[in-house]
């Protein structure tokens, strides 16, 4: 070690044991003092293009079907083919985009993603048959795989880690920016019935061209370069994103975790198996895929799917003006993630999902009872019409057994807020907005024609509903809408990162797909109060796996997160409570005394060392019977200093 660094090191040892000035904990020692280049951003912005087409290409399909259910007379079968190819097809894609980020770079895969989006885009914007259509819902669905588990890769690793929580997030600002802009898209060629969802699917490819030209001219990561042997272009890509500020120390602990790991062994085999045999990333890939699967089972896809209908129960009557409704939810839950945005640096990641989950379950159970209300306050059916066909609409007593049965609506008169001359009717094949006779079949927007309730009953308790809608988003979208991606992408050491993600990212689709598609079943069989009553008890389980597992990576360098991991599973997150107390980590790879730190005793509580030639020094720093005085061999230590 060069006297300069060692020098330097001590510098930043005496300031991390005074606490820092800002009185942000944890902060890194490597990003405190750094103002982080432009460069940095521009790297964020054109890989968060990623985040963008993947909320984009699964919002816009809502809207888009809207239009193509008419025009190509899709059955129900082919909707769902349509909607779901995608996310399976996503869910395939992250899963094997493991192999691909490891073989070929992040870079090369987040050029590859934009190309693929360009190509679905162009073939879903010029389809002229359903099955062709279904082929550029499932080329976009590859896409969005791999975008979804490579971008925030990317970003976490070309970030000082000061503002890595924060870039990353911004990928998931992007994804609920996609889901904003396609409802508006979608909002704005409702008006044009005839090809108009052409134009909602096939924008994409602008947003995907962009990502793909700016992407030509941006590096790979430096991390995965040093990987792969390419040590001279690695700190090029160094010296450039972190603005020719002295690189020496991240270069130097990237470089000394791959030698490491290379000392370890353990560079063969599949990683996967090397993965779970080994603690501390058996441990990050519990807790990574964990909060993917609490992400999609606290039903934020069911919300954003349904929020249409919870409009439509408050009072919203109308399919236009249904879809700028939705619009305003996706706005609502953009909004909020920007809230995370801002949050993620200042409480932490951990907080942040603990806050974000309690108000979660909340609100779900508050949208529970809004639903129970309304169920309890049924309107009753007053007239059965007689009905030819013999369905079994007609046998029920309730708006609410009523709109249970997939086939069958509500039509109703209405004088203020008392229903009057309602019937249960079966609802038209060719379109939900209409029964399949009698009143309600040739609707006019006359004051005086009956009303039709699809999917939902009229109720004086829609305003409940609706403000469990607002608070859910409210607390959903900082924390749980951000922080999977966010942590999966620090949580795993280099070797391990991008089958992590894969992973997780799998998980999190395999959960969507799940979820909405068995939605409307559960919703048949445990009504909707007792879906959402299910959906709150899971964001409940998720509360407390977050609050055992999940640790605290703000601010750590990246190498440095896999220590966090070493414990019990269940014991990581958990760490005493001492608010107050500032955490930081030193990373010194070589021999250094404790007087280099101005270490006193009251300092420091626990050492983690994971490989030292001066353990003299310790005694010095660590009173705590935690702590672990052996003699180690090698040149490097690890301190927890509290
Ligand atoms: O983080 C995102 C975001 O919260 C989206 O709104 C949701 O649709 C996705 O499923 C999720 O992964």
């Amino acid at each position: 070690m060069s006297d300069r660094r060692r020098q330097k090191a001590a510098e930043d040892g005496e300031r991390s044991l005074i606490g820092p000035p800002s009185g942000h904990a944890g902060e890194s020692l490597l990003g405190r003092d750094a103002s982080t280049p432009f460069f940095v951003y521009l790297l964020a912005f054109f890989s968060a293009l990623g985040g963008f087409l993947f909320g984009y290409d699964t919002g816009v399909v809502s809207g888009a079907m809207l239009l193509l259910k008419k025009e190509m007379h899709l059955s129900a079968l082919w909707q769902e083919l349509l909607v779901s190819s995608t996310v399976g097809a996503a869910a395939l894609s992250a899963l094997s985009g493991g192999f691909l980020n490891g073989w070929l770079g992040r870079r090369i895969c987040i050029l590859l993603a934009s190309l693929v989006f360009s190509v679905g885009g162009v073939v879903l914007g010029v389809a002229q048959i359903k099955e062709v259509l279904l082929v550029g819902r499932v080329i976009v669905g590859l896409g969005i795989g791999i975008a979804s588990m490579t971008v925030p890769v990317y970003i976490a690793e070309v970030s000082p880690p000061h503002l890595r929580g924060q870039l990353v997030t911004m990928n998931s600002l992007f994804i609920t920016g996609g889901q904003f802009v396609a409802s508006v898209v979608d909002g704005a060629f409702s008006y044009m019935s005839h090809d108009g969802w052409r134009y909602m699917m096939g924008l994409s490819v602008l947003p995907a061209a962009l990502q793909f030209f700016g992407f030509i001219c941006l590096p790979e990561s430096p991390r995965w370069l040093l990987q792969k042997g390419r040590s001279q272009e690695a700190r090029q890509v160094l010296g450039r994103i972190r603005g020719g500020r002295d690189i020496e120390e991240e270069y130097d602990a990237i470089r000394g975790s791959i030698e490491e790991e290379a000392r370890d062994g353990g560079s063969g085999g599949v990683v996967i198996l090397r993965m779970l045999s080994y603690g501390p990333t058996r441990r990050a890939l519990v807790v990574g895929c964990g909060l993917q699967m609490f992400q999609q089972l606290s039903g934020i896809n069911t919300v954003m799917y349904y929020s249409a209908t919870i409009l439509q129960m408050a009072g919203v009557r109308g399919d236009k003006q249904a879809i700028w409704l939705a619009a305003a939810t996706s706005a609502t839950n953009f909004v909020f993630t920007l809230v995370g945005v801002w949050l993620v640096e200042r409480v932490g990641r951990r907080k942040l999902t603990l806050g974000s989950l309690l108000g979660t379950g909340l609100s779900l159970a508050l949208l529970a009872v809004g639903f129970l209300l309304s169920a309890q306050n049924s309107p009753a059916v007053t007239l059965h019409p007689v009905d030819a066909r013999n369905s079994t609409c007609r046998l029920y007593g309730s708006c609410e057994l009523c709109m249970l049965d997939p086939d069958c609506g509500f039509c109703y008169l209405e004088n203020g807020t008392s229903v009057f001359d309602s019937s249960c009717l079966p609802v038209d094949p060719a379109s939900t907005d209409s029964a399949a006779w009698g009143r309600c079949s040739n609707r006019t927007e006359e004051s005086t024609s009956p009303y039709w309730a699809y999917n939902h009953c009229p109720t004086p308790y829609s305003w409940v509903v609706l403000l469990g809608l607002i608070l859910y988003l409210a607390s959903f979208a900082p924390g749980m809408g951000t922080m999977p991606w966010t942590v999966n992408s620090e949580i795993y050491p280099l070797w391990a990162r991008s089958t992590g993600n894969a992973c997780s990212a799998g998980v999190n689709w395999i959960f969507n797909v799940l979820v909405s598609l068995t939605f409307l079943h559960v919703a048949e069989y445990l009504t909707y109060y007792g879906a959402f009553f299910m959906y709150a008890g899971l964001a409940v389980v998720g509360l407390l796996f977050v609050l055992c597992c999940l640790p605290e990576t703000k601010g750590l360098q990246l190498e440095d997160i896999e220590n966090l991991f070493t414990r019990q599973l269940c014991s990581c997150g958990g760490l005493p409570a001492n608010d107050s107390r500032h955490v930081h980590y030193v990373r010194q790879s070589s021999d250094f005394t404790a007087a280099q730190y101005g270490a006193v005793e009251s300092d420091c509580a626990i050492a983690y060392i994971t490989v030292s030639t001066v353990f003299e020094a310790l005694p010095l720093f660590c009173s705590s019977a935690e702590n672990p005085i052996l003699t180690y061999n090698h040149v490097s230590l690890f301190l927890q200093l509290r």
